[in-house]
């Protein structure tokens, strides 16, 4: 298995030794933090100080085990998975999302930073370029979609073998009504017949199902992550400017395993950041004392309470609760 799904391995490992982890608590060891940065797996260090367990009323959480100071690293996650917006698809690197040069990516449909890279792609892309995939690309672009492209994904790495098929069935589901399933069937049938034109056997593609397709498409719907980097440089500023005046401003959209466990809050004590590539580091924005827990925010903090709560309800399913909300802030 690849080193993408090697931090969510160990978590996942836990769970399924000890069913019925909706209502227990999971240790983080420090082999999950295994720098992000780093290509060399790095030496244990020091467990990350957080534990998830389950909170009174958003299910499972993340909760500081020790005093994390303001502006502390608290731990850095590797995604499951990955997948460039369709505006930045040869602009960003097809595996680490890391933003391209004109030059790095020139007259290539797919472009990757380096050989590194490729070489962790490989496994999946080479399962991807068999087929065609310009049906299903245009449904996502002409309907705005960016979560079945990262189905298709997953599709290609359960069939190149680099992930499992319920990889991301940890993570709390989306609930979907009877018409969002209606609007997920045009999808399915885009990515299953374009892997049956490429003469991938139905025996390899079992686990292909609407079900399946659903299931992914409605665990995504609550826990992927737009990704925007953080600025390097003012040529970064004045191309981000315009990006966001021309098209999306993200480079892409990535899933993970533990930064999927920590719930909202309108005035969060944590954040997460990428700087460079998908690679996520996650943050203290305020002192955090030991056993309270660690909450981000999900949208942008700047719109006035009706909207936060608006988008909470109808993006996430939940109404928050949290002191900003009660406030009427
Ligand atoms: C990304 S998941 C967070 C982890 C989740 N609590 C779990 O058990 O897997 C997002 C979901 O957590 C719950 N949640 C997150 N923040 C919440 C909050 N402030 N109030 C109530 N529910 C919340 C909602 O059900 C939301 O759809």
């Amino acid at each position: 298995m690849s080193h993408l799904v090697r931090y969510s391995r160990w978590v996942w490992w836990r769970i399924k030794k000890n069913p019925g982890t909706q209502n227990r608590e999971i240790q983080v060891s420090s082999f999950s933090t295994a720098a992000a940065e780093e290509e060399k797996p790095a030496p244990p260090g020091p467990p990350p100080p957080i534990r998830v367990s389950v909170t009174e009323s958003a299910g499972r959480g993340v909760f500081a085990t020790r005093r994390i100071g303001a502006g502390d690293l608290i731990h850095t996650a590797k995604p499951l998975l990955t997948h460039p917006s369709l505006s930045a698809n040869n602009a960003a690197c097809y595996f680490c999302l890391r933003k391209l040069t004109p030059g790095e990516s020139q007259g290539q449909t797919v472009a990757f930073c380096g050989q590194d890279c490729k070489e962790k792609a490989k496994v999946f892309y080479d399962v991807e370029a068999k087929a065609d995939w310009a049906a299903f690309d245009e449904y996502c672009r002409t309907q705005g979609l960016k979560y079945p492209l990262l189905v298709k994904r997953l599709a290609c790495m359960v069939l190149s073998g680099a992930a499992a098929a319920d990889s991301l069935d940890i993570l709390q589901p989306a609930y979907l009504t009877p018409e969002m399933v209606l609007q997920m069937q045009e999808g399915f049938g885009l990515l299953r017949s374009s892997f049956s034109k490429a003469n991938i056997a139905d025996e390899q593609m079992t686990f292909l199902t609407n079900q399946w397709y659903n299931g992914v498409l409605a665990r995504l719907r609550i826990n992927a992550f737009r990704i925007e980097l953080a600025m390097g440089s003012y040529g970064d500023l004045l191309a981000s400017a315009s990006a966001c005046v021309e098209a999306e401003a993200a480079v892409g959209n990535a899933v993970y395993m533990l930064p999927s466990f920590y719930n909202h809050d309108c005035d969060p004590n944590a954040h997460i950041v990428w700087i460079d590539n998908a690679n996520a580091r996650l943050k203290a924005l305020h002192d955090v004392e030991a056993d309270e827990e660690l909450r981000i925010c999900y949208i942008d903090a700047g719109m006035d309470r009706d909207a936060r709560q608006n988008i909470l309800l109808q993006g996430f399913g939940f109404k928050c609760n949290c002191l900003r909300c009660l406030s009427g802030d």
